[in-house]
């Protein structure tokens, strides 16, 4: 188990972001933090994952195996795709799972600098980084971001398939319907627990090439082919 433990967090001099924030995430669950642009989610991810040290407060329990998929990746990342793979494969004693980058339906060039990637191909590369190494913990800001509507499908199962406790933020409504997870909107630096989404599932009956405009409409969240 996971405690993050009366984290509070400012940058420099200014406003309080979190405000005392405990939380227990279980062995193998799943959380899942929504909330406004600004309102402090990719704070406690950081702190979560141990890359950001918090005001006050601290993370018990964090498991030796810690995977972070961070917002944006460094814009001048150099490293090819196959190279950034390569290297964390080396680093944690694993192969390259060229498997879930098939999964995920990535249509770059592997041997491109990840900065020249589309956003969603680069994602695919992280999240198979990501995916392919870890067991302990997954720490993933925004992943569905970017993705087309098959990965995306593909992402929310990787999240219920892996064995790993997993904390996740999202903007796209894929994270609040994955089963079992445990959700969180976070108001004014603190966590609330979230009940219910307030989302419902519409069928619609469209060509397959509309199914991207169908998931431009506002209002809707995610896609899912049936
Ligand atoms: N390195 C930093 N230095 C100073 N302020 C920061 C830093 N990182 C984040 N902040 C501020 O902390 C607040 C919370 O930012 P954070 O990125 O955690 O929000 P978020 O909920 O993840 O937002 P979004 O949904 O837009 O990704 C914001 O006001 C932001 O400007």
């Amino acid at each position: 188990m996971i405690t993050v433990d009366g984290v509070w967090m400012r940058y420099g001099r200014g406003p309080m972001v979190l405000s005392g924030i405990d939380t227990t995430l279980a062995s193998g669950s799943v959380t899942v933090v929504l909330g406004e642009n600004g309102c402090g989610k990719s704070t406690l991810l950081r702190i979560a994952a141990g890359v950001t040290v918090p005001t006050k407060g601290a993370v018990r329990g964090r498991p030796t195996s810690v995977s972070y998929l961070p917002e944006r990746f460094p814009d001048q990342l150099r490293l090819s795709a196959r190279a950034y793979l390569r290297h964390f494969a080396r680093m944690r004693r694993l192969p390259t799972r060229s498997d879930l980058l098939d999964r995920l339906g990535f249509a770059g060039d592997l041997d491109q600098p990840m900065s020249e990637l589309s956003k969603g191909n680069a994602q695919k590369v992280g999240l198979t980084q990501t995916f392919g190494s870890v067991d302990g913990f997954l720490v993933l800001d925004e992943p569905w971001a970017g993705l087309d509507v098959a990965a995306r499908e593909v992402l929310s199962e990787l999240v219920v398939e892996t064995a790993a406790t997993v904390l996740v933020t999202d903007h796209t409504g894929a994270a609040a319907k994955l089963p079992g997870a445990t959700v969180y909107r976070m108001v004014a630096g603190v966590l609330q627990p979230v009940e219910e989404s307030g989302l419902v599932d519409v069928v619609v009956t469209c060509t397959s090439d509309a199914v991207d405009q169908v998931a431009a409409l506002p209002g809707v969240q995610s896609v899912r082919r049936v």
